[in-house]
């Protein structure tokens, strides 16, 4: 006999479920109900006109981006239909952001379409064994649309949440600096990465450098932003590599800010002496957002390359060593216990992995350019070099605007006129100074007025200048091959305050306390 199902079957069947699954409820343990409480789902879910999607927090490995995407996204519909709401400010965000609460659900439409979102809480029931610890609490989003529209709408209107959130973030203004300083363990939620809100002020319009070269580094950013299609159609990753280099204090670091503010991506600042093995670096990356700058700094200082040479295998035959054999160790430990190597950092940059994700930028920063492997530099690999040298002319007005308040075409149309500016100009390409001395210069004669502030500058110029000339100790003071080699060891013993640097460490600091009272010593002398 064929079986016909009435509405009002299936109504009445609904109905008997519901009543069973209220009497075992009472009934039977916990375990049991649970299966139970699964299987009357599943019955409703056939005869449902709906279907769901779950968006967890956590996608296996790595961080579902669409539930970060989908919480922005509902926050700037929240505030007008939900019933309640959560309301939260992380900390130095210049941005409160509206929440679901949890699970509570909100009604959205799109194309004429209706989408409700549940925004469902749970605790995590049984401890299961797991490598590492989970949070108290799964996260996640639940969609719900009619069946039948699932086709009309799901590709756009996911796409059409990712580009709204893109959107909240940049118009929030709020990028988030992190650092994997949690010696390789992750918090609660897997994440190795901890992050603070990332306020930097630098832009490429306070950048101090030569405006060409400056021009030409923006329209590569804006190219490689607005880019996707062309890496599409030429099969290339749609990532970017920029090494910058030149003695400290000419703006690697303000640059890389710039370059965030630019674009408003993110920064992961990865400290290499952190990370223990080749895979942990590979997970880090994966951990990585899109629209993000990933930053290596003083790759020189933090990380020595060393062959296998120093290792008992390879100094029977140090010709034998290939790439994998080149390890990465902290630059001042005599003998290194940590495995990554050359190979996992070109394979972080430009390998398969380097693309998990996808609009990602890698800065390499360096003070010495000549100290790096070849393996790192060669074409491919960083695809824009970038000298940041002494203060120029071009870079000096830069300066001058953002400290004293006179304009670049004031100083250059000036310039034929006044001797002050020409003397400027001469004494600066002479003097090889850095822009962050000329700052220290500006902000200590701010208490001038402007033309005072600059004839002090033209002195500290001249001075310099003159030490220059005769390898003097004011010459030697700044910028010259000793202080910046001292700088070097300065960062080294930061970087690794490990115990077997502990004693470089002071004795830095100790050279360092007295190269400054030596100065202090010279600065009262000429005062005098
Ligand atoms: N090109 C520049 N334009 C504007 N300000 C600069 C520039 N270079 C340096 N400064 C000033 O000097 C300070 C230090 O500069 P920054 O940290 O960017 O130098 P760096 O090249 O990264 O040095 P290091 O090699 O020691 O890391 C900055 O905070 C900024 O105030
Ligand atoms: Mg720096």
């Amino acid at each position: 006999m064929k079986e016909v199902w009435t509405f009002g079957s299936v109504v009445s069947l609904l109905g008997a479920l519901a009543f069973l699954q209220s009497v075992l409820h009472s009934v039977l343990p916990h375990e049991l109900r649970h299966v139970v409480a699964k299987f009357v789902q599943r019955i409703f879910n056939n005869f449902s006109a709906y279907c769901y999607f779950d968006i967890t927090e956590i996608d296996g490995v790595s961080t579902n981006e669409l539930y970060g995407a989908v919480q922005l996204y509902l926050s700037s519909s929240a505030s007008v239909s939900a019933s309640r709401l959560s309301l939260s400010r992380p900390v130095n965000s210049s941005a409160f952001t509206f929440g679901l609460s949890n699970n509570d659900r909100l009604i959205d439409s799109f194309a004429g379409i209706t989408a409700i979102w549940e925004h469902v809480v749970t605790q995590r029931s049984s401890p299961s064994f797991s490598w590492r610890s989970l949070p108290d609490e799964k996260r996640s989003f639940t969609l719900r649309i009619r069946k039948k529209d699932k086709p009309l709408i799901l590709p756009r209107y996911l796409d059409h949440i990712m580009e709204v959130a893109a959107d909240i973030r940049r118009r929030n203004q709020d990028r988030l600096l992190y650092t994997n300083s949690r010696c390789g363990s992750m918090d609660a939620r897997g994440y190795p990465w901890e992050s603070v809100p990332f306020k930097h002020p630098s832009t490429f319009d306070t950048l101090a450098m030569d405006p060409i070269r400056k021009k030409d580094i923006i329209a590569d950013l804006r190219r490689f932003a607005a880019g996707k299609s062309f890496y599409q159609k030429t099969g290339r990753a749609w990532k970017r590599g920029y090494l910058l280099y030149g003695p400290p204090g000419t703006g690697k670091s303000s640059m890389i800010a710039a370059m965030a503010n630019f674009l408003g991506y993110d920064i992961y600042d990865l400290e290499l002496t952190e990370v223990q093995t080749n895979s942990e670096l590979r997970k880090l990356l994966m951990k990585t957002t899109s629209k993000s700058i990933i930053v290596i700094e003083d790759i020189d200082c933090s990380v020595s390359l060393t062959t296998r040479g120093s290792s008992p295998h390879a100094a029977a035959n140090p010709a034998t060593c290939s790439m994998d054999d080149i390890f990465i160790s902290p630059a001042s430990a005599a003998v290194s216990t940590k495995s990554v190597t050359l190979s996992g950092l070109l394979n972080f940059t430009d390998g398969l992995w380097s693309c998990c994700g996808s609009e990602k930028i890698f800065v390499f920063t360096t003070n010495h350019v000549e100290k790096l492997d070849p393996a790192l530099l060669r074409s491919g690999r960083m695809d824009m070099h970038i000298h940041m040298s002494y203060c120029s002319f071009p870079a000096l007005k830069i300066l001058i605007r953002n400290y004293l308040g006179i304009s670049e075409d004031e100083l250059e149309n000036g310039k034929e006129n006044d001797i002050l500016i020409r003397e400027l100009e001469a004494a600066v390409e002479a003097a090889e100074i850095t822009p962050a001395d000329v700052s220290e210069v500006l902000i200590k004669s701010k208490r001038y007025e402007k033309r005072k502030a600059m004839e002090e500058l033209l002195n500290v110029l001249k001075g310099k200048a003159a030490g220059r000339r005769c390898g003097g100790a004011a010459g030697a003071s700044l910028g010259s091959k000793e202080a910046e080699e001292e700088e070097e060891q300065e960062k080294r013993a930061l970087d690794s305050p490990k115990e077997e640097n502990s004693e470089d460490f002071e004795q830095v600091c100790d050279k360092k306390q007295g190269k400054k009272t030596e100065l202090e010593g010279q600065i009262l002398e000429k005062e005098e």
